[in-house]
């Protein structure tokens, strides 16, 4: 979980098991959201699953004031954090939740206009690096199924992991789903289709680590 200093910065500790029992709540959205945070519904969505602190967003809403965007983090003080900066910047195409994405991502997803999710990411997701952890990954085959059942056709499903075995992992997920269509298929995509880094994608490119990315069409 996160702690906050003195500084009013969120200090990261260890890694949240999505799998403990009190992460199996599910999401609590006002009844008026997404209204509430939006400025206009009628732009179409990217949402980003493990947003951690949120700068990526939040470069993504001020590169693209024509879209909205939408971060998901299973670490309430970060997404607090997003929500008072997104305040302070008056971003009105910009919104955090706090939930475990493979509770409540179809729940959330279900509250977007139909036919506006356009683009989602799973960005350099934790490892769960023991075998008996795995099963807490964030990229499990349901959690395709449910971006499947939202995501508009034609839309696009970016994932990336500087850890060869979980962007192998990943893409063993996604390729599994009839739905999803590899545009890369035999290789990987090393630079962010978006052209907005993530904190943990510029930490790889400033410690030269190889990353590995997928981008798939949604039929
Ligand atoms: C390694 S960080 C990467 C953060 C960011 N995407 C980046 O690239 O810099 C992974 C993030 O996913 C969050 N996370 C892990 N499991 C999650 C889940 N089931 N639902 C929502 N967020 C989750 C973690 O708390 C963490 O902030």
């Amino acid at each position: 979980m996160g702690v906050v200093v003195a500084s009013g910065q969120v200090r990261t500790r260890q890694h949240v098991n999505p799998l403990s029992e009190h992460m199996q709540k599910p999401v609590e959205l006002e009844q008026e959201w997404p209204k509430d945070k939006f400025e206009s519904l009628e732009r179409t969505f990217h949402v980003d699953v493990g947003v951690a602190k949120g700068r990526f967003l939040f470069d993504m809403a001020e590169k693209y004031p024509e879209k909205n965007f939408l971060g998901l983090e299973i670490r309430k003080p970060l997404v607090d954090q997003a929500n008072d900066w997104r305040d302070d910047r008056n971003l009105r195409n910009l919104d955090f939740i706090f939930c475990n994405a493979n509770v409540s991502l179809d729940e959330v997803l279900s509250r977007l206009p139909t036919g506006m999710l356009d683009t989602i990411s799973v960005q350099f997701p934790d490892p769960w690096f023991k075998k008996r952890h795995q099963k807490r990954r964030v990229l499990q085959p349901e959690l395709v199924e449910v971006i499947a059942k939202h995501l508009k056709p034609s839309g696009e499903l970016y994932v990336i992991s500087d850890v060869l075995e979980v962007a192998e992992q990943m893409d063993e997920v996604v390729s599994a789903n009839p739905l999803f269509v590899d545009s890369t298929p035999n290789s990987w995509i090393g630079e962010n289709p978006f052209n907005v880094l993530t904190e943990r994608e510029k930490a790889c490119i400033n410690h030269k680590r190889d990353v590995h990315g997928k981008l798939y069409t949604r039929a």
